[in-house]
């Protein structure tokens, strides 16, 4: 393929660098692409020496040449650069201003002393032109040129060796075999003159240089000649990179990308007239060049449509290959990286791939974050439902919980496994431990809550198995009340412990939890039971005076008394309060322990005691009242419903309010007895029948009086029996009336009759006397007073003035 030639200003006459030429000449012959495989071709020599004749015909580039007619004035300023057309492998030219100029200092800062160095830096090959007639001369002009040469190389630290191609022009007949040692002894003389540092004093020219030389006929004169040999000469340079070619050993070689930057560097140093270290300066231009490519690589994976589409979705849900595509993006980047970065340093390369390689991850690293995260509530969502599926399925708490927990780790870690950026050594096991955790407190509540369910159910149960039972038991409470409840709480404990530990089976605790579990679910029937016995102990003097009045008011039959006179009202109140007393004994503690106590006793004796000790005797704070205390015997303070001193004030109450129904009984039983004896005596009747003997004849005499007497007698029976249409006989009104008054009659009589007495009588110590029935104070302060006042009536029923004494019934 034809190429074409093109050449732009390296440095230009000021020694200002052409940073932008330089780049798009790059651009433009493709210098990037290279790597390695280019030469640097550079000539100096005399201003006008023909140096760019020779380079356009050698590499046909377009260098300015003097115009012949011009005469011989400086036309090559500073340095150019063009590229050598059809030259394998790519070749740069590079063509110096010429030397012992009139127009340049000879300072060390004089241009041409820093481009002859510039020169011996970045080429590979050094064409030194120099006329033929020069050779041997003393004062030939290539002279001071080659001392600068020299000169300058000893300030490259680690000088790489270049080939020194020594081109003669214009050659005489003389050949070039008389020339060359001519020239070579001129070069060696020049070289050793040269001062060397200290470790070079002895080191021989050929270790810094490949010492070529040619000739070429004018190009003025023999032109045909000219061109064929430069034709020959051409033919050296290509492949001239090649082992044996005619490059130098290229020690000092930058990679092509790192051409334009390396030659920039050199310049500068050269510029600020340091000594230059080629390595260190290789190592730089590495450092920097494969710093661009990796930043130009990092910044390519940032656009990369597919990098932000993946990292995109990713933010949403899980992406299925999420780690192979990035791995494959990520993998495209480095090695573009490894593919450009290739010839710079080794060491430099790879800290800079390293580099980059992190910078890469870092950059994927919150999306791969994100997918762990996105894979982790996928994961435990899938469990919960798994999970609640298995357990309505049936399958037991345990081993579904343990199934499930096994089977979506493993998915996680498949999630994983996909997840997996084959760059980045990333551990996700701190995500799955934080799952794992997750799904253990998931498992750990809807534990819990079944078993809250669980425990729920069976105290559900011991609920409606002993409330109310247990309810009933008390309401007939007796002394086998509590054995009763014992044995009830103790079967219905068993049921209710035998299925929940037979429930808990299926959820592998340990025996500590299980034991501990059932022994709350017992405690929990005992507290039913407890509070039970307590609730019917605070409504203790309801039942005990439905107890009372159940007994009292109602015979053997459960029918309700009618007091005729026959009863024996004190038996009665006394086993009516015996079965109340045993209800308040009963009520009293809680009995669940089989243990027993004295309390029923206890309770008997201090009221006993109360009535034998004449019933009005107080008992005082430091008296042996086995009721004035806050406990009970042999009962912990948990156990007891209602202490001594409660069940005193109750028995008092309790006495107060069922003392009427007794005074009623009395009452009702006294108006009976006078209500069935109206008919007079039999020695009355007969008295009656002798002295109204005439009065009775007299009746019999007069039919009209009898019968008049008999319509009255009628209309006074129709009166007070009515015959019904169905033939049955009821009361007529006025028994209804009379049998009214007759249970109001005396009841306020009495109470008409206390009225009338209280007003009466002054306050004397025989009040004490009275019966406690009729004392209106007692009869609303209960026990106290009530016994107090019944001293005087111990013996019966009633007291002095009709009472009951109330106390009495204990006593027997
Ligand atoms: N005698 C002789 N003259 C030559 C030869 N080659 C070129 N010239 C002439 O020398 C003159 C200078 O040629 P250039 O190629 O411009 O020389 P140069 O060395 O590049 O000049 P500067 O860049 O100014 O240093 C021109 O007039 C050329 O014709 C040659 O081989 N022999």
């Amino acid at each position: 393929m034809a190429e074409e030639c093109c050449s732009v200003q390296l440095i230009d006459g000021d020694g200002v660098f052409n940073v932008g030429g330089v780049e798009s000449f790059m651009k433009t012959v493709k210098l990037a692409e290279c790597g390695l495989s280019y030469a640097v071709v550079s000539i100096m020599g005399p201003q006008s020496s023909g140096k760019s004749t020779l380079l356009n015909h050698l590499f046909k580039t377009n260098f300015r040449e003097m115009d012949a007619f011009r005469g011989r004035s400086q036309t090559t300023k500073g340095i150019w650069m063009g590229r050598g057309v059809n030259i394998e492998p790519l070749t740069i030219v590079m063509d110096l201003e010429g030397s012992d100029g009139r127009e340049r200092g000879e300072d060390d800062t004089a241009f041409e002393k820093q481009s002859a160095l510039f020169a011996l830096a970045v080429s590979d090959i050094v064409l030194i032109n120099m006329w033929c007639h020069d050779i041997g001369r003393e004062q030939a002009a290539n002279k001071p040129l080659l001392k600068t040469v020299f000169q300058v190389m000893m300030r490259l630290f680690s000088p790489r060796k270049t080939t020194l191609l020594f081109v003669i022009r214009d050659k005489t007949r003389t050949p070039l075999e008389n020339l060359e040692p001519i020239l070579r002894e001129d070069i060696q003389k020049i070289w050793d003159g040269v001062p060397k540092p200290e470790a070079h004093k002895e080191t021989p020219l050929s270790e810094f240089f490949n010492v070529e030389v040619t000739a070429l006929s004018s190009y003025e004169e023999k032109e045909e000649q000219f061109l064929e040999q430069v034709g020959n000469l051409r033919q050296r340079f290509n492949q001239s990179i090649a082992p044996g070619g005619l490059a130098g050993d290229r020690r000092g070689v930058v990679p092509a990308s790192g051409f334009s930057f390396s030659a920039q560097q050199i310049w500068k140093v050269i510029k600020e007239n340091k000594d230059l270290d080629l390595p260190a300066h290789k190592v730089m231009v590495a450092t920097v060049r494969c710093e661009e490519i990796a930043n130009e690589k990092l910044a390519s994976v940032t656009g990369n449509e597919e990098w932000i589409e993946l990292d995109e979705a990713v933010q949403h849900d899980v992406v299925p290959g999420f780690g192979k595509r990035l791995t494959a993006i990520l993998e495209k980047c480095l090695s573009d990286y490894d593919a450009e970065a290739f010839f710079f340093d080794e060491g430099v390369r790879t800290s800079k791939r390293e580099q980059l390689e992190s910078k890469l991850l870092q950059l994927v690293n919150p999306a791969y974050q994100a997918m762990l995260g996105h894979l982790r509530t996928k994961t435990l969502d899938a469990f919960k439902d798994s999970f609640e599926k298995a357990l309505v399925r049936g399958d037991s708490f345990a081993a579904a919980s343990r199934e499930c927990t096994e089977a979506f780790l493993a998915k996680f870690d498949k999630g994983c496994e996909d997840a997996t950026i084959k760059q980045a050594n990333w551990d996700p096991s701190k995500v799955r431990d934080k799952l794992k955790r997750d799904i253990e407190a998931e498992i750990l509540s809807v534990r819990t809550a079944k078993l809250s369910e669980l425990t729920e159910k069976y105290e559900k149960q011991l609920d409606k198995a002993l409330k109310e039972p247990v309810e009933a038991l008390f309401e007939t409470a007796g002394d086998d009340t509590w054995p009763a409840i014992r044995k009830l709480l103790n079967k219905e404990t068993k049921v209710a412990v035998s299925g929940l530990e037979s429930d808990l089976a299926g959820f592998e605790l340990d025996q500590a939890m299980v034991d501990e579990l059932l022994s709350k679910l017992e405690k929990y029937a005992r507290s039913v039971v407890e509070n039970k016995a307590k609730e019917e102990s605070s409504r203790v003097l309801i039942r005990m005076k439905d107890r009372f009045s159940t007994l009292f008011s109602r015979d053997a039959d459960s029918m309700p008394r009618v007091w005729t006179g026959k009863e024996d009202i004190k038996a009665i109140t006394k086993t009516a309060r015996s079965a109340s007393m045993k209800l308040l004994s009963t009520l009293a503690a809680i009995r669940l322990d089989e243990e027993k106590d004295e309390i029923e006793n206890t309770l008997a004796l201090a009221l006993v005691e109360t009535s034998k000790t004449g019933g009005i005797k107080e008992r005082g704070m430091d008296s042996l009242d086995p009721l004035a205390s806050s406990s009970w015997e042999k009962i912990g303070n948990e156990k007891t419903l209602l202490t001594p001193v409660q069940c005193k004030n109750v028995w008092r109450q309790f006495k107060s309010e069922t003392e009427f129904t007794v005074t009623q009984a009395i009452s009702a039983q006294e108006a009976h007895k006078r209500n069935n004896n109206w008919l007079p005596p039999p020695w009355a009747i007969g008295a009656m029948l002798v002295l109204g003997f005439n009065e009775i004849m007299m009746l019999l005499r007069n039919p009209l009086l009898l019968a008049f007497i008999f319509v009255a007698y009628l209309v006074g029976k129709a009166m007070w029996v009515q015959l019904d249409i169905t033939g049955d006989f009821r009361h007529g009104f006025l028994p209804g009336i009379l049998s009214l008054s007759t249970k109001f009659v005396p009841t306020v009589m009495s109470i008409l009759k206390k009225l009338a007495e209280e007003g009466q009588r002054p306050n004397t110590p025989d009040q004490q006397q009275r019966g406690p029935g009729m004392d209106s104070k007692s009869f609303t302060n209960g026990v106290h007073n009530t016994s107090s006042s019944s001293s005087s009536t111990s013996s019966n029923v009633t007291s002095s003035d009709g009472a009951p004494d109330i106390s009495s019934p204990l006593k027997q």
